[in-house]
């Protein structure tokens, strides 16, 4: 049994759509229905369906790769995500949204669209690193790459893209992640700071993380690393971080 799948998949990330769901009609249930409400719980719906139509992706990642299944990761997963990431539904229960509906669909448009981006980045990796010897077409072309010597097992090597959004910036994937949980917040506008809690967590797990996951690829790419990193100057935004 893959523990980290149970708690992280399973158990935090299924516990996170149900108890929306259960804000969302505690809310209902209080003060009526409310657009922008929706638009919170179907937002954060389609980022977790997201999720699970990629898990098989998630099994590449820094959690399961890099991470143990001790104290981080598991209490993260059981109580930390459960509690902060479903935050700002929770809020609205007791504070219905005050944003007009043309703002609730605004934010709806904005939502989607990010979350849709954010899985575009990671499938562009997963068909680069599927595709036999990386030949693939991203944007209409085919994909240019890094062949990066694994410093870690000499002799080995892999391929690291630079066509595509991962050769517009080295994370664009969590700057999209990043503006699709704003979408979902937004109908705490007005509300004060609260509504936005999981978001400030998310910019300060991310921004520590793409340095987390830079310390690991140099330790394991050297020179090879540094090279793409010419290539791709920018981590989140382009010209600016
Ligand atoms: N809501 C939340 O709490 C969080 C959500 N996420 C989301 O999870 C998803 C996965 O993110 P994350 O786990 O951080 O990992 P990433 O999908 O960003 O993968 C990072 C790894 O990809 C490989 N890689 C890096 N650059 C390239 C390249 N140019 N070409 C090919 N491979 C490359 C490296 O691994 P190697 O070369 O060793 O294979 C690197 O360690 C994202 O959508 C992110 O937004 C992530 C963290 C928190
Ligand atoms: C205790 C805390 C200060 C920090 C706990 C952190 C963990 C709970 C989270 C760290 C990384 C998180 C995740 C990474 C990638 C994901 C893919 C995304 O599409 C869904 C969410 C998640 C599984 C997410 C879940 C929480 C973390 C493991």
């Amino acid at each position: 049994m893959d523990v980290k799948q149970l708690t992280n998949c399973r158990v935090g990330l299924m516990a996170w759509q149900l108890l929306i769901i259960a804000f969302y009609i505690a809310g209902v249930e209080r003060h009526g229905f409310n657009i922008a409400a929706l638009v919170n719980l179907l937002l954060q719906s389609m980022y977790l369906a997201k999720f699970f139509w990629w898990e098989y992706g998630y099994f590449n990642t820094l959690d399961i790769i890099l991470d143990r299944a001790g104290y981080y990761i598991c209490w993260g997963c059981l109580v930390w995500v459960p509690c902060l990431y479903t935050f700002s539904s929770y809020y609205l229960v007791a504070h219905p949204p005050q944003i007009s509906n043309l703002a609730a669909v605004g934010a709806a448009l904005l939502g989607v669209a990010t979350t849709l981006l954010n899985y575009r980045v990671d499938y562009e990796k997963q068909v680069f690193r599927s595709a036999p010897d990386g030949k693939c077409v991203l944007w209409g072309k085919p994909a240019r790459y890094i062949v990066a010597n694994l410093v870690t097992s000499p002799g080995k090597s892999r391929k690291l893209l630079v066509s595509g959004f991962w050769g517009v910036a080295r994370h664009l994937n969590y700057t999209f992640e990043l503006v699709a949980t704003l979408a979902w917040c937004l109908p705490g506008w007005g509300l004060g700071l609260w509504p936005f809690l999981y978001f400030y967590f998310l910019v300060a797990l991310l921004v520590h993380r793409t340095f987390r996951d830079e310390e690991k690829c140099s330790a394991q790419y050297g020179d090879s690393w540094e090279l793409y990193c010419k290539e791709v100057p920018y981590r989140l935004v382009p010209y600016v971080f």
